[in-house]
């Protein structure tokens, strides 16, 4: 199901977010949204997530009644200190599955994200890198249709943060969902989106929207043809 925002306003007392304001992020794909500070970015997670009640408009998330059909992954891995990774990880699948199916997609998830050694470990005991793996593998542990990134690997240093971006990609590919990441990084959002949303100004407007049809597993290898859209993109940020 296509994710979409149609026609929204927002106002926090007299400061105009949104209005006005239609997006669609298609199905199972990367949209990278960029943007000042205090665009509007994060408000727009939050309306997605149901956190932030629009003033007008229509907000399809694709939540089927109730249910939560979002995973949210934030900066910081928001990791509870007094459990394991395993345990940390667990919590969100509490009740969603029957044990013996929570724990084998629990295990494939620390698998998958080379934690399997560390799963007993307090988050205290490990590296940020580490702990945002363990962040990610929450996220995709949930059978969420839509899952919300907002700057999630910025605190990280540079190689972590390839790493991070390439097990993101692993995992994505493994079990695709509609992803909406926001990110100050033009090269993190050339390397994630399959299309790229630029915002701007109060209330806020798409200043651009790009669709990038180079594979993902290819953009690393081949990213002088991303040059001419880093450029591009670089022109738009620094106005
Ligand atoms: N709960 C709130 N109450 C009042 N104002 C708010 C609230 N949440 C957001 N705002 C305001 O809405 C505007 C957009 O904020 P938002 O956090 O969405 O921006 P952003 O683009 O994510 O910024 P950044 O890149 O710095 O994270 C800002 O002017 C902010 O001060």
């Amino acid at each position: 199901m296509t994710i979409r925002v149609w026609q929204i306003a927002k106002s926090f007392e007299n400061n105009p977010v949104y209005d006005d304001f239609s997006l669609e992020f298609p199905e199972n794909e990367v949209t990278a949204i960029l943007g000042p500070s205090g665009c509007g970015k994060t408000t727009l997670l939050n309306i997605l997530a149901g956190l932030v009640r629009v003033d007008a408009g229509r907000v399809d998330a694709g939540r089927v009644e109730t249910e939560p059909e979002t995973s949210y992954l934030f900066q910081e891995p928001r990791l509870l200190p007094w459990l394991s990774l395993r345990e940390n990880i667990a919590l969100v699948l509490a009740d969603k599955l029957p044990a013996a199916a929570s724990e084998a997609r629990i295990n494939n998830c620390l698998a998958a994200t080379g934690l399997a050694p560390y799963a007993e470990y307090l988050p205290n005991l490990v590296s940020g890198g580490m702990k945002q793996r363990a962040a990610l593998a929450r996220a995709f542990v949930y059978p969420s249709r839509l899952l919300l990134m907002d700057e999630p690997f910025k605190s990280q240093d540079l190689k972590t943060r390839h790493h991070l971006i390439e097990l993101f990609l692993e995992l994505w590919r493994a079990e695709p969902r509609t992803v909406i990441t926001v990110t100050h990084d033009i090269q993190e959002a050339l390397r994630l989106g399959n299309q790229v949303v630029v915002l701007s100004g109060k209330p806020v407007r798409i200043v651009e929207r790009l669709r990038i049809d180079l594979p993902q597993e290819e953009r690393v290898r081949r990213y002088e043809e991303l040059f001419p859209l880093e450029k591009r993109l670089l022109g738009l940020v620094l106005g």
